[in-house]
């Protein structure tokens, strides 16, 4: 059977623009929902109040409404590393949070992410807020101690603000294990960008305890 040729100006079904996406699945799914928040969240933060600002919530709220409908998942644990992979606060895909950084093995035993903060991350105008720094900084260290073996919590962080850190402006972050002594292992890093170091960490971890773990 041959396919009706469409007229001249309309759309054939075989068109990219019109055929539809594949339903997406499991986190592929959430992480495009956790996309689409983001922006909400960016052009929220940008926006001047719009005159329907209500019923523009209001369509917000239902969105939020139906997403619940299809259930939550119970709270991640320890014992379920794709979930806090996949949702945490950093590099959590599946979490809006998330700016998310992108962070992988730097080949020296360390690792190294990117990412563009926008504003709603801003602390001082036109600057990336401390807190979202160290936020960086702990959990990249955190990553650093699990890709050399060790599943620990932070005890204490340092943070040094040596300049401000620009908005819209990819920067990089490093994190690496410098020793481990018992439980405790030492981690450093920096967030940098073209202009150089703007903030750096070091940072006293402890192994979770094994009964915990
Ligand atoms: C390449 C890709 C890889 C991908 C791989 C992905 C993996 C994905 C990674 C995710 C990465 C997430 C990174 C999140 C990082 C957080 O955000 S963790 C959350 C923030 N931190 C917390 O909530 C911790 C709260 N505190 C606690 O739970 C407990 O105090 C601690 C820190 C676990 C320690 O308690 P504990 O296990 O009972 O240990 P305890 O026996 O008291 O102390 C052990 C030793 O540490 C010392 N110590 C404990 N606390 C302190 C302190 N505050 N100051 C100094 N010393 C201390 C003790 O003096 C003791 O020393 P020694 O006597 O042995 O010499």
């Amino acid at each position: 059977m041959t396919e009706p040729v469409p007229a001249e100006g309309e759309a054939s079904p075989a068109d990219p623009h019109l055929a539809p996406e594949p339903a997406p699945t499991g986190a592929e799914g959430i992480a495009q929902l956790a996309a689409a928040a983001r922006r909400v969240v960016d052009t929220v933060v940008h926006a001047d109040p719009p005159a329907d600002a209500a019923l523009l919530a209001a369509k917000l709220h239902a969105i939020a409404d139906e997403i619940a409908g299809s259930g939550r998942i119970s709270p991640p644990r320890w014992d379920n590393p794709e979930h806090n992979r996949d949702h945490n606060p950093v590099t959590g895909a599946a979490n809006p949070l998330a700016p998310p950084l992108t962070v992988s093995a730097d080949g020296t035993g360390g690792v190294v992410g990117t990412a563009t903060l926008g504003f709603p991350y801003q602390g001082p105008p036109g600057h990336v807020h401390g807190g979202i720094s160290a936020l960086l900084l702990d959990h990249v260290l955190g990553i650093a101690n699990a890709a050399a073996g060790h599943r620990a919590m932070t005890a204490w962080l340092r943070v040094s603000y040596h300049r401000p850190l620009p908005l819209l402006t990819e920067c990089t972050v490093r994190g690496k294990r410098v020793s481990s002594e018992g439980r405790k292992i030492r981690a450093t890093g920096t967030i940098s960008t073209g202009h150089g170091t703007h903030v750096s960490a070091e940072g006293l971890f402890v192994a979770v305890r094994p009964d915990l773990a």
